[in-house]
């Protein structure tokens, strides 16, 4: 069987950190060249997720998800000859396959992060594979999306690359699935290689969570 085609990761390490370039035109810059086959795959799979853990066990659907694995086992041979309909969300990663914003990645909604004045946001529905309490968004969600939006912030002004040191999330009311929530980040002040952050996610202009952040260059 043909693989997909690999689908490189920014590397962790301070000098390979996210850059500008990654960053800095979150929202506008033309996306990065992908795997049709990948985001068709990723896209599959987060259908399949929500509908596995929705519907009881039921022999159409299972003969339907059959019928799709043999057909995406089919186009692996010639992944070029898959048309995706996605939209390509804008995450300001050059090569994004992060579990909240990458398009290829079946973990991630996926969440677009666009720039608007100082901050950035991001709106998004989360379906039922992300909750945590009936109807509410799993906590760690929450924690993740505002770590991938303080962090798009955190390079949106051209600073260098830095890491997530501290975050920290007060949960003030459900964060509800399947209805639209805006998560928000800004750079509070910068001191010296330290940004400290800040952010939140909003329910109908109501904040659900609130965070506060420290991301530090490396040395
Ligand atoms: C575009 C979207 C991007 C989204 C990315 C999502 C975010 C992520 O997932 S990032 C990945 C998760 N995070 C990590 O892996 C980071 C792990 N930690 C590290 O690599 C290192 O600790 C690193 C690079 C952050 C800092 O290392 P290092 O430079 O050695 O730190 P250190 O010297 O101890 O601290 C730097 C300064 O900050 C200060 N400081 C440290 N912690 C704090 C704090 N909590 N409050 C205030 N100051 C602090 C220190 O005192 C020091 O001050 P000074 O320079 O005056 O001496």
């Amino acid at each position: 069987m043909g693989q997909p085609s690999p689908v490189a990761q920014d590397s962790p390490t301070g000098q390979d950190s996210p850059t500008e370039q990654d960053h800095a035109a979150a929202g506008h810059a033309e996306p990065a060249a992908r795997s049709p086959y990948a985001e068709h795959t990723a896209r599959l799979t987060r259908s399949l997720a929500h509908a596995l853990v929705s519907e009881n066990d039921d022999a159409e659907l299972a003969e339907t998800v059959r019928a799709l694995a043999t057909r995406l086992l089919d186009a692996s041979e010639a992944p070029a000859a898959v048309t995706v309909d996605d939209p390509h969300p804008r995450s300001g990663f050059r090569r994004d396959i992060t579990p909240i914003t990458s398009a290829v990645n079946p973990l991630a909604p996926p969440m677009a992060i666009r720039r608007e004045g100082d901050e950035s946001v991001s709106d998004v529905a989360l379906p039922l594979q992300y909750q945590g309490p009936p109807a509410r968004v799993h906590g760690g969600i929450v924690a993740l999306m505002l770590d991938q939006v303080l962090g798009n912030a955190a390079h949106s002004t051209g600073l260098p690359g830095a890491y997530t040191r501290e975050l920290t999330i007060t949960y003030d009311a459900a964060t509800p699935l399947d209805r639209p929530v805006q998560v928000v980040g800004r750079i509070d002040r910068v001191e010296g290689r330290k940004r400290f952050m800040s952010g939140e996610v909003l329910v109908d202009g109501a904040p659900s969570a609130r965070a506060h952040g420290l991301w530090i260059s490396p040395r």
